[in-house]
């Protein structure tokens, strides 16, 4: 949820999840122990959600419901947690989210949310028999908190955690229940198509395989009519859009009642973390707040794309000064290098085709280094290797390379690239006017209207970065041709000079 507590989901056989796809994803740590025994995952893509089947989901309630959330309060109090300073209500912003009671001051250390009130991998199950087995496997910190939501919440009212459960959303927003072909229809021109894809594949694998692994062998404490596959989306679409990680408490990963409450904005910086000497998971206001204004904390320097994708929001158009479009380049099939290239690529780790996130004060040096290697002729063969590793960031280094006889081409390269996406995303954008006039039930046409919009906001943002980009690169192709001219005009006028003197 937040920048400290940022966190990317990842099963420990899928690297493909926390891929080198994904360079601004490489500052986060990994948040799975590695099991002794590692998991395997076995894929389908055709375990989509349908609408219907949030009605399945038998615990939560409505995104929207204030009724369970008071409930969660009171309970809250009577266990522990100190006076607020806020209160949950409706909100424009989020929904439901935390008010301010009275006046609020910049610098405030709120919430102190006590550790007993956390969730956590070391939390004790009410049945602990589960729990056990699931440790005995070795299960990574996510799926087995995944798996503790799921049998708490099928205890109903005798798991200490009821009513917690009782005020989580029934249907959590994020990609995660979106259609494969909601996905490809709506989120076609985007790059977070396919994180979301990846991401749901993952979640349907770590399933596959505790089933497999573990619940079919133990059916009598993981029935399948609890333990399947849509309570383990619920569940992991609840981690996804609410777990935290704590950096005082050693990067641990938790789910933290009324903390949870807090919505996001791009123009605070304030995140959660415990606070030693109260022993309270807290954070610190970074403006002031006046009574029944909603006070918000940051869930991570995130790009708007990155927001959808776990939180199923989109920031208005120009708010996120941390927004960023992904450009996917490749290497070109027909290069007489390819396979040299291709080779350097691979052993830092790459691929012939690598996503990098633009921004619209520029683009990463990975990205150049990429774009030098792409358009690189045979004679810098010896600069192949190089290039990879720069392009990769294995070293950590932001080494800067620079090689100046083929920056045209590369800058070329990249302007085409970014070109050819924006052809994309006009053309998604100019048809999304006219999709979905066919849709005639009610439940689907709303369903179908909200998914097109938060497509439209984050395509139009996309889009915007992309269109920044080409103007830089625009300017920076003519500054270089303008360069060549001049020299050349030189060179014409020396060569004039000196033929004058003959
Ligand atoms: C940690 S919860 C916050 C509490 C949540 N509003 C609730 O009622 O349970 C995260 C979810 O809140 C919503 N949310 C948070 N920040 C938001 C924002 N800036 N705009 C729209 N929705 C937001 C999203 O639905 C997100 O998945």
């Amino acid at each position: 949820m937040a920048e400290a507590s940022t966190i990317v989901f990842q099963t420990t056989l899928r690297p493909s999840f926390f891929s080198q796809n994904h360079h601004h994803h490489l500052q986060f740590a990994k948040p799975f122990r590695t099991p002794k025994t590692p998991f395997r995952c076995s894929i389908s893509t055709t375990d989509t959600p349908t609408p219907a089947s949030v009605d399945r989901i038998p615990w939560g309630c409505d995104a929207d419901s204030l009724e369970n959330a008071e409930a969660l309060q009171d309970w809250l109090t009577k266990l522990g947690l100190p006076p607020q300073k806020m209160r949950i209500e409706k909100v424009n912003v989020g929904e439901r989210g935390l008010v301010a009671n009275n006046n609020i001051r910049k610098g405030e250390k709120l919430l102190f949310v006590p550790p007993s009130l956390v969730i956590s991998a070391d939390s004790k199950w009410s049945c602990p028999e589960a729990g056990e087995v699931l440790k005995r496997n070795s299960v990574p910190d996510w799926p087995l908190i995944a798996t503790y939501l799921i049998s708490e919440a099928s205890l109903s009212g005798s798991s200490r955690w009821s009513n917690y459960i009782s005020a989580l959303p029934r249907q959590p927003y994020s990609l995660l229940y979106w259609t494969r072909s909601e996905l490809d229809r709506y989120l076609e021109a985007s790059q977070i198509r396919q994180r979301a894809i990846e991401r749901s594949n993952d979640v349907i694998g770590t399933y596959n395989d505790l089933k497999l692994r573990i619940f079919s062998k133990h059916p009598d404490l993981f029935p399948e009519e609890v333990y399947n596959l849509e309570t383990f989306r619920w569940s992991f679409g609840i981690l996804f859009s609410r777990l935290v990680r704590l950096p005082s408490m050693d990067g641990k990963v938790a789910l933290v009642p009324w903390a949870d409450m807090l919505n996001h904005s791009c123009q605070v910086e304030t995140y959660l973390d415990y606070d030693k000497s109260s022993e309270g998971i807290f954070f610190t206001t970074d403006r002031p707040y006046q009574p029944g204004e909603q006070v918000f904390i940051s869930y991570g320097k995130k790009s708007n794309g990155e927001l959808l994708l776990s939180y199923g929001f989109v920031p208005k158009e120009g708010t996120n000064p941390s927004d960023s479009a992904e450009l996917s380049l490749s290497l070109e099939k027909s290069d007489e290098c390819y396979e040299e290239k291709l080779e350097a690529l691979m052993k830092h780790g790459l691929s012939g085709s690598q996503c990098f996130p633009l921004q619209v004060t520029g683009w990463p040096v990975e990205m150049m280094a990429y774009a030098y290697l792409v358009v690189s002729p045979p004679s810098m063969l010896n600069q192949f290797d190089e290039m990879a590793a720069t392009a990769s960031n294995k070293t950590g280094s932001k080494k800067n390379i620079r090689y100046p006889e083929i920056d045209e081409q590369a800058f070329q390269f990249i302007l085409d690239t970014c070109e050819a996406s924006i052809v994309k995303y006009t053309k998604f954008l100019q048809a999304s006017g006219s999709m979905d006039l066919d849709v005639t039930s009610p439940k689907q046409l709303n369903r179908r209207l909200f998914l097109k919009q938060l497509a439209v906001d984050l395509c139009n943002s996309e889009r915007r970065i992309l269109y920044r980009t080409q103007y830089i690169l625009r300017r920076r192709l003519r500054d270089i041709r303008e360069g060549e001219l001049k020299a050349l005009r030189l060179f014409d006028g020396f060569r004039n000079w000196f033929k004058g003197g003959d």
